[in-house]
C-alpha cells in the first residue's frame, strides 16, 4: 500500500557538514549499518524518502525504511538493570614465610622467609557506551584473589589480581554494609585498652589503697604475661615446631597493617556520584597487607624465629549500584505515541515496534552518534560530544503518578534523563492537551517524590558524614562480635533490613525539554501541529503557564519538533537541538 503524502513541508535539512555531505568516501563509509550514523544519512537525503508506490519495483535511488516500519516479531531483546547490589571482597593477603638459609657449610642459616603478597583490589570505572547495570547485577559477588604467600630465599609472595568494576556514566555507588578485618582488630585494641583503664580507675575509686602504688606500676606498664596464648589467627609457625618451642617465646607486638595505596579509598560509607567518565579507575577497596617473614622478627634474644605473621584479612563490602543518569534524552509519550519509532529512525535500536499499547515495557537505550568517528563533528555545536544516549521510556497513562499502568516504576526513569523529549501523536486528539496531561503526570510524580521525607538532600549529607570509626561513633550499641556469622556493620542510612532511601534527584520542571511531534505524514495533523505551535511559543514567552505549573519551569528554548518517524523524515533536526540543549 502506497504511504501517504506529507501534508506539509517537513524540514529535510542534513546535519552532515557541508565538507562530509561532499566526500563521497565518507559517503560510502556512512552507508555502512553498523552504527547510527548511517541512519541519518540514508534518511537525511535531500529528495524526501518516500518508499515506491509499487512495492513490486524496487527503487534503488530510495532508502530503505523497513526497519522503521518492522513487524512485531522483528525485534531484539535489550536487556536493561538500572540498580543491582553487589558483594564485594577484596583479597586477603598472603602469608609470611619460615623459612632458614641453607647452604654448604651453613647448616643453621639466618631467616630468610620472604613476606606474602597483598591481596587484589577491587577498582571501579565509568566507561561511555555503558547503558546498563545487568552484566555487574548477574556478578552477585565479586572476589578479589588472594595474594601468594611467601617462599624462602627471601622470595615475597604475588600480589593478588585486582578487579575492575565498569560501569555506565551517571552510576551512583552507595554503601549498604561493611566489614572490614583490620578496623576490627583495631576496634578489639582500642576496647581493650579502654577496659584496662576503667579497671584502673575503679580500683583507685573502691580497692586497697595498700595495693594501690603496686596496681598503678602494674596498669602503667602492662605487663605482657609471661607465657603467651599462641594466637593461632595472627601468626603462621614453622612446620616442624612443637608447642612447647614457644613456651618460653615473646612474641612481638603486632599492630593490624594496611596497605599503602589503601589512603585511596573513598571516605566510608561510600557515596558516590559518577557523573563524569573518568580516564583512571578509582580503588574501592583495597586488598588486605601480606604478612611478615621471620627475619622481620629476627632479634638479638632470638636470632631464628619459627613464626612469621599471617597476612590481613580482605574488606568485604556490599554495595548498591544505581543509574542516576539513564540518558541524555528521555522519550515521554502516552502508549502507542511513536516512541520506538522514532529512537528506530534516530539510532541502530532494534526496539519492538507494535500498533498496540504498552508494546515497549522497559526502557531501550540508543546511541546517535554525532562524529564521523575521526573527531570531525557531523552537528555542529558548542558541547564537545560525540554521541549522546536516547531512551525510549515505557508509554505514560493518566494517573501512572498513582501507580496505574506500568507504575511509578518507568517515572522513575523518566526523572533519570538529562532532556524530556515529549512524544505527541498529532494523529489523534489535541497535541496541546495531550502534553498538558503529560506534565501533570510528571507534576503529580515530582511532588509525591519531594514529599517523601527519605529522600531529601539532608539525608544525604548525613550519611557522608559519618564514619564508624570515630569518637561521634563509640556509642555505637552493636558490640563487636569477633566469630559472628555476619559481621558486617550497616551504613548507617540503610534501614535495618538493607534497603537505601531513594536518591535525590533535581526537579523535573527544570529539565530543558521539546517536543516531538509524530506520525506528521498522516492526514490533517498541521493544523494539530499549528496549534501546538503557538501554545508553545505562548509558553515561552510567558504569555501562557508553563505547562508544569511552575512558574520556574524551564522554557528558554521550548519548540516542537515535527516529524514521520515511521518515513525517517523531519528527525534530522533532533540531533542538533539536543546537541544545543547539551550545552
Ligand atoms: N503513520 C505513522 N505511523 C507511525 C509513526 N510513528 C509510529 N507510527 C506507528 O504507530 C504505532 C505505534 O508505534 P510505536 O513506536 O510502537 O509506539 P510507542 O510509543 O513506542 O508505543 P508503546 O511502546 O506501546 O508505548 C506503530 O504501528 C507505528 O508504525 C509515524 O511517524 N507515522
Ligand atoms: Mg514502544
Amino acid at each position: 500500500m502506497a504511504h501517504p503524502r506529507a501534508c506539509f513541508s517537513l524540514p529535510t535539512r542534513p546535519f552532515l557538514s557541508r565538507r562530509a555531505r561532499c566526500s563521497p568516501a565518507l559517503l560510502q563509509f556512512a552507508r555502512k549499518p553498523c552504527i547510527a550514523r548511517s541512519r541519518f544519512q540514508s534518511t537525511n537525503a535531500d529528495v524526501p524518502p518516500l518508499r515506491p508506490s509499487n512495492p513490486a519495483v524496487p527503487d534503488e535511488s530510495s532508502p530503505d525504511l523497513s526497519h522503521l516500519d518492522p513487524t512485531p516479531e522483528d525485534y531484539s531483546r535489550f536487556i536493561f538493570q538500572d540498580k543491582c547490589r553487589v558483594t564485594m571482597h577484596a583479597g586477603s593477603g598472603g602469608h609470611g614465610c619460615v623459612a632458614y638459609l641453607r647452604e654448604k657449610y651453613i647448616e643453621e642459616g639466618p631467616p630468610c622467609g620472604g613476606d606474602g603478597g597483598s591481596g587484589g583490589g577491587i577498582y571501579i570505572q565509568t566507561v561511555e557506551g555503558l547503558t546498563s547495570l545487568h552484566k555487574l547485577a548477574r556478578r552477585g559477588i565479586i572476589r578479589a584473589s588472594r595474594g601468594r604467600n611467601g617462599q624462602g630465599k627471601s622470595k615475597g609472595g604475588k600480589r593478588g589480581d585486582d578487579i575492575l568494576i565498569q560501569v555506565p556514566v551517571g552510576t551512583v555507588v552507595r554503601e549498604v554494609s561493611r566489614y572490614d578485618p583490620v578496623e576490627e582488630q583495631w576496634a578489639r585494641i582500642k576496647e581493650a585498652k579502654e577496659s584496662a583503664q576503667f579497671a584502673k580507675e575503679e580500683k583507685e575509686v573502691w580497692g586497697n589503697p595498700d595495693d594501690l602504688e603496686a596496681e598503678n606500676e602494674e596498669l602503667e606498664e602492662p605487663e605482657e604475661p609471661e607465657y603467651n596464648p599462641i594466637q593461632h589467627d595472627r601468626w603462621v609457625l614453622h612446620p616442624s615446631s612443637k608447642p612447647s618451642d614457644f613456651l618460653m617465646v615473646q612474641f612481638p607486638k603486632l599492630n593490624p597493617r594496611r596497605q599503602n595505596i589503601a589512603a585511596m579509598e573513598p571516605k566510608a560509607p561510600i557515596w558516590l556520584d559518577l557523573s563524569k567518565p573518568m580516564d583512571k579507575p578509582m580503588l574501592l577497596a583495597a586488598g588486605g597487607a601480606g604478612g611478615l617473614g621471620n627475619p622481620h622478627f629476627s632479634t638479638r634474644s632470638m636470632g631464628r624465629p619459627k613464626f612469621a605473621s599471617r597476612g590481613e584479612g580482605g574488606m568485604m563490602l556490599e554495595l548498591d549500584f544505581e543509574l542516576k543518569i539513564l540518558a541524555d534524552v528521555g522519550l515521554v509519550g502516552k502508549p502507542n505515541a511513536g516512541k520506538s519509532t522514532l529512537l528506530r529512525s534516530l539510532t541502530n535500536s532494534r526496539t519492538r515496534i507494535g500498533n498496540w499499547e504498552f508494546t515497549t515495557l522497559s526502557p531501550h537505550i540508543g546511541t546517535v552518534i554525532t562524529d564521523d568517528m575521526k573527531g570531525r563533528p557531523l552537528v555542529e555545536s558548542k558541547a564537545r560530544r560525540t554521541h549522546f544516549t536516547i531512551a525510549d521510556i515505557p508509554g505514560l497513562v493518566e494517573n501512572a503518578h498513582l501507580d496505574r499502568g506500568l507504575g511509578l516504576g518507568f517515572l522513575r526513569h523518566i526523572d533519570r534523563a538529562g532532556i524530556l523529549a515529549f512524544v505527541v501523536d498529532l494523529s489523534v486528539g489535541n497535541p496541546v492537551e495531550e502534553l498538558k496531561k503529560l506534565w501533570h503526570e510528571l507534576g503529580e510524580y515530582e511532588r509525591i517524590r519531594d514529599t517523601d521525607p527519605d529522600c531529601g538532600p539532608e539525608e544525604e549529607d548525613k550519611i557522608i558524614e559519618w564514619n564508624p570509626f570515630t569518637e561521634e561513633n563509640e556509642h555505637d550499641e552493636r558490640p563487636w562480635k569477633p566469630d559472628s556469622e555476619e559481621p558486617a556493620r550497616l551504613a548507617p542510612n540503610a534501614s535495618p533490613d538493607g534497603s537505601l532511601p531513594p536518591l535525590a534527584m533535581p526537579p523535573v520542571h527544570m529539565k530543558p525539554w521539546f517536543v516531538v511531534a509524530t506520525k506528521a505524514d498522516l492526514e490533517n495533523t498541521q493544523s494539530q501541529y499549528r496549534a501546538l505551535q503557538e501554545y508553545l511559543s505562548g509558553v515561552q514567552n510567558g504569555s501562557i503557564e508553563h505547562p508544569s505549573g511552575h512558574a520556574k519551569g524551564w522554557k528558554d528554548r521550548v519548540c516542537a519538533v515535527p516529524v514521520s518517524a515511521k518515513q525517517g523524515e523531519g528527525v534530522s533536526r533532533i540531533p542538533k537541538l539536543v546537541m544545543d540543549l547539551l550545552e
